[in-house]
């Protein structure tokens, strides 16, 4: 079993490492390569001993935001499909934000949905009410936006990605983490009313971060499965620095990749029913 997973910076990157490579009678070894456009770092752990994949993750920090994320699992992609070694599975990991109360700060969340937020269009109608600015007239002063229009609604791509039921499910269990939507920002929310309006249009997500929508567009074009797994650093809400949890979130994520490796070592790529 063949896994990329993608994080945004090194420090994200060393925390999912950090889970295999505790010393020990039978630790996991670890190289680096390079292939065009991407650093990995390969985790291949011992084969099991019942038989059995082998489970080998590559870890990429391919950088903050959903354009960079995309480019640089794209390459991996791309590389790993020439070199005749094409991935099982990729995963988006990171730190997050959590929407409160329920996904409180130390949590985990596991994606069921990778949502982009912010890809569409603004508009001055809201929903419902299209064309009545028209029916009264030209508006004289220019009315703040107030609506969304998703990419979808204007003919164009996809916003949601949906990793595979059966891998959300067994990885939920063991790891405890909380199931939802995460959601894809380019720009962290920095105000209570954003993040109103956030989950006024998602009801069910549970966090939001920058990177796995385009992780799971490169999976997507790859034809790959893909998986986004956060733990919570901070509130999404009024920007306050100083409440980020950021070494307790690092440490829940190794906590993760722990418990899940062998799920992924027993999952059979083949059985995509959701
Ligand atoms: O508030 C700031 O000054 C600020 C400046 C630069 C970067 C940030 C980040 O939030 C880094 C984003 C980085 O971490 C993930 N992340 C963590 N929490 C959130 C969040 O609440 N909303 C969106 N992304 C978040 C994200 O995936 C990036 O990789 C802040």
């Amino acid at each position: 079993m063949r896994v990329l997973v993608t994080t945004a910076v090194p420090a994200e990157r060393d925390a999912v490492a950090a889970a295999f490579t505790a010393p020990g009678p039978a630790s996991a070894s670890a190289s680096a390569h390079t292939v065009p456009g991407a650093v990995l770092s390969r985790v291949a752990l011992p084969a099991p001993s019942g038989g059995g994949d082998q489970l080998v993750l590559d870890l990429l920090a391919g950088g903050v935001g959903p354009a960079a994320a995309a480019a640089s699992t794209a390459a991996a992609l791309t590389a790993a499909t020439l070199n005749g070694e094409p991935y099982d599975v990729v995963v988006s990991a990171g730190i997050g934000g959590g929407f409160q109360p329920d996904a409180p700060v130390g949590s985990l969340v596991l994606a069921d949905e990778i949502t982009v937020a912010d890809l569409g269009a603004e508009t001055t109608e809201t929903a419902g009410a299209a064309g009545a600015a028209g029916a009264t007239g030209t508006p004289e002063v220019p009315e703040p936006a107030h609506g969304f229009i998703p990419v979808t609604e204007l003919g164009f791509g996809t916003v949601t990605h949906r990793p595979p039921n059966s891998l959300v499910r067994e990885i939920t269990a063991v790891t405890g983490a909380r199931q939802g939507s995460v959601l894809t920002v380019s720009t962290v929310t920095g105000s209570a009313a954003r993040a109103v309006e956030l989950r006024r249009r998602h009801p069910r997500a549970l966090a939001e971060a920058m990177e796995g929508f385009g992780v799971a567009e490169a999976a997507s074009a790859h034809g790959v499965p893909v998986l986004e797994i956060r733990a919570v650093s901070n509130p999404v809400g009024p920007r306050d620095r100083a409440a980020w949890r950021i070494g307790e979130a690092l440490a829940a994520l190794t906590g993760a990749f722990g418990k899940l490796a062998p799920v992924l070592e027993s999952w059979n790529p083949h059985d995509l029913t959701h």
